[in-house]
């Protein structure tokens, strides 16, 4: 019989899912899979089971938000022979769940993650560590680590907080050398981000069907620290529109790869979660790294 393990984590949003458990394991059993449950037992629980125990499954369904997909598949780049992701969003951010164009209610969603067919998907690597959507640097990310998961709406975010500083001086820039697969630029920079999910299409002024998964490529955004009012008011402008301005000194482009090299060290955020403050933070994509069950 096939094995389908399936973690959940039971506080991922409002804990809806504890009420729905039954229904979602009669339907993978349902589907002919012999099924084990982990309901995650605190932080990093759903890394090390996906670590320690996928290998031995064929298929791994996980539960619960942003942060519990980033810890399943952190685990699962430990694995050499990776069962094949389904996916059931649960939290009170599922950022990530856009992309895999999921259906509604529970029911729908388990049926999916059960017989849907996977599909490969990058993952982001970055120095030892992974990232399923986005990796962040800068402006508020160093402040708290409670940063605004949905990738769109750290650009509004960012552009709230450089509305609301009074002085130039007050902005924090980070004077780094960034090398990437169409050259090198060396700056100081407020803020920089790399993804691999289609809600930043936007963003690049690309359509959304340019930015794909499974390509190879990540997506980087970077912002120039603004020197006077005026470009302050540029990259505020460009933030709000959501898209780059090279001239105003926001950049994005696509690359496979990135080292981003800092004088100091640099706090980032790693799909909304710490990701550590390393000097240089070399980054590139896995391509084809995980199958993941889409909706559509
Ligand atoms: N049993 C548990 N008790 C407390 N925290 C847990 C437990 N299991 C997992 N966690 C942690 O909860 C965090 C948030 O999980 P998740 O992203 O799934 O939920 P969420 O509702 O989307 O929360 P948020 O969007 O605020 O991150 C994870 O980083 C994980 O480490």
């Amino acid at each position: 019989m096939k094995k389908l393990l399936f973690i959940y984590n039971p506080h991922a949003g409002k804990g809806q899912i504890r009420a729905k458990l039954a229904d979602v394991l009669d339907t993978f059993t349902k589907a002919g899979w012999l099924v084990t449950v982990r309901p995650t037992q605190g932080k990093s629980d759903a890394t090390y089971t996906a670590a320690w125990l996928g290998g031995e499954y064929d298929r791994l369904v996980c539960c619960g938000g942003d942060g519990t997909l980033h810890e399943v598949v952190t685990g699962l780049m430990e694995v050499e022979r990776r069962p094949e992701v389904g996916y059931i969003p649960a939290g009170t951010t599922n950022d990530f769940s856009r992309n895999l164009k999921l259906p509604k209610g529970y029911d729908a969603l388990a049926a999916t993650a059960a017989e849907g067919i996977p599909r490969p998907v990058d993952i982001g690597r970055f120095n030892d560590r992974y990232f399923v959507y986005v990796a962040a640097f800068g402006a508020f990310t160093d402040v708290a680590y409670d940063t605004p998961q949905q990738v769109k709406n750290m650009f509004g975010h960012l552009a709230y907080v450089l509305e609301g500083i009074s002085r130039l001086g007050n902005l924090k820039g980070y004077q780094a050398k960034v090398e990437y697969d169409g050259g090198v630029l060396e700056d100081e920079f407020i803020f920089g981000m790399v993804s691999n999910t289609v809600s930043v299409g936007g963003m690049l002024g690309l359509p959304a069907d340019t930015v794909s998964l499974d390509d190879g490529l990540l997506e980087a955004v970077l912002v120039r620290t603004p020197r006077n009012p005026m470009e302050l008011q540029g990259v505020i402008t460009a933030l709000m529109k959501q898209t780059t301005d090279e001239a105003a000194g926001v950049l994005g482009f696509h690359t496979s790869r990135l080292k981003i090299t800092c004088a100091d060290e640099t706090p980032w955020t790693l799909d909304g979660e710490y990701g550590g403050a390393p000097k240089v933070a070399e980054i590139a994509a896995c391509r084809h790294a995980i199958n993941i069950v889409y909706g559509a």
